[in-house]
């Protein structure tokens, strides 16, 4: 959403598609000097903490995708789970590209972050956790193709948290997307698990490697 919320307040370029109808052209080129906007209107330079918490984001969604397929491959129920966490964490970017100090009520209207997402995590995080067995070595990320994209997205997520907790802190977005990314890389830990458990496939763990 962040894409299209960043694009409401400006105009882009107009092309025609090949039936003659006017296609709007993805690229506006204002960015191409280094600045991009927030939902807020404000433009901002591309190395802002803003687009670094917005570009983790992506990436995370991104593998999480790249998770969901393979999950999908192997017939896993969970990845419609992977499906309402990639549409939360739009709503996630919303929030992020609408920093408070400069927003006005509309866009907080359009753009807040309720607890109700982070309580629904810690549900799917319960109901997997019950059916592990328990962890008596470190994990590496592993057990197949499905449980190593989980733990992949796992480390991606913990970046997007890192990205989004000095944003929190500055009183710029929501407690709860830090909260949210936070219970997020405990899903995609457990779910890695669980994935790997389901399909048979061994946890490497931690061995001392031999000097
Ligand atoms: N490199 C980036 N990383 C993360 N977020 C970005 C980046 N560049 C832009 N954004 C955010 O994503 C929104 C959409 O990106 P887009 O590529 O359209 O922006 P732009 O580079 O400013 O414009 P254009 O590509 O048309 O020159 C922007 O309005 C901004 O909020």
């Amino acid at each position: 959403m962040w894409r299209r919320a960043a694009a409401l307040g400006r105009v882009r370029g107009v092309s025609r598609g090949w039936r003659g109808e006017r296609a709007p052209k993805i690229y506006t080129k204002t960015g191409d000097a280094g600045f991009s906007s927030t939902f807020t209107g404000e433009r901002r330079q591309k190395g802002d903490p803003i687009f670094e918490a917005l570009g983790a984001t992506d990436e995370l969604s991104s593998a999480i995708g790249l998770a969901s397929e393979f999950s999908s491959e192997k017939g896993h129920m969970f990845v419609e789970q992977l499906h309402k966490v990639q549409c939360m964490l739009q709503d996630v970017g919303s929030n992020i590209a609408t920093p408070l100090s400069s927003a006005r009520e509309a866009h907080l209207k359009r753009t807040s972050f309720s607890e109700k997402p982070v309580l629904e995590l810690e549900q799917w995080i319960d109901s997997y956790s019950e059916q592990l067995p328990p962890l008596r070595a470190f994990i590496l990320p592993s057990g197949g193709k499905s449980s190593a994209a989980l733990h992949f997205s796992r480390a991606v997520c913990r970046r997007a948290e890192r990205c989004v907790v000095p944003l929190v802190q500055a009183g710029e977005a929501d407690p709860n997307v830090a909260k949210y990314l936070n219970r997020l890389s405990d899903y995609l830990f457990v779910l890695a698990r669980y994935a790997a458990m389901k399909e048979g496939k061994e946890e490497k763990i931690y061995v001392k490697p031999e000097a």
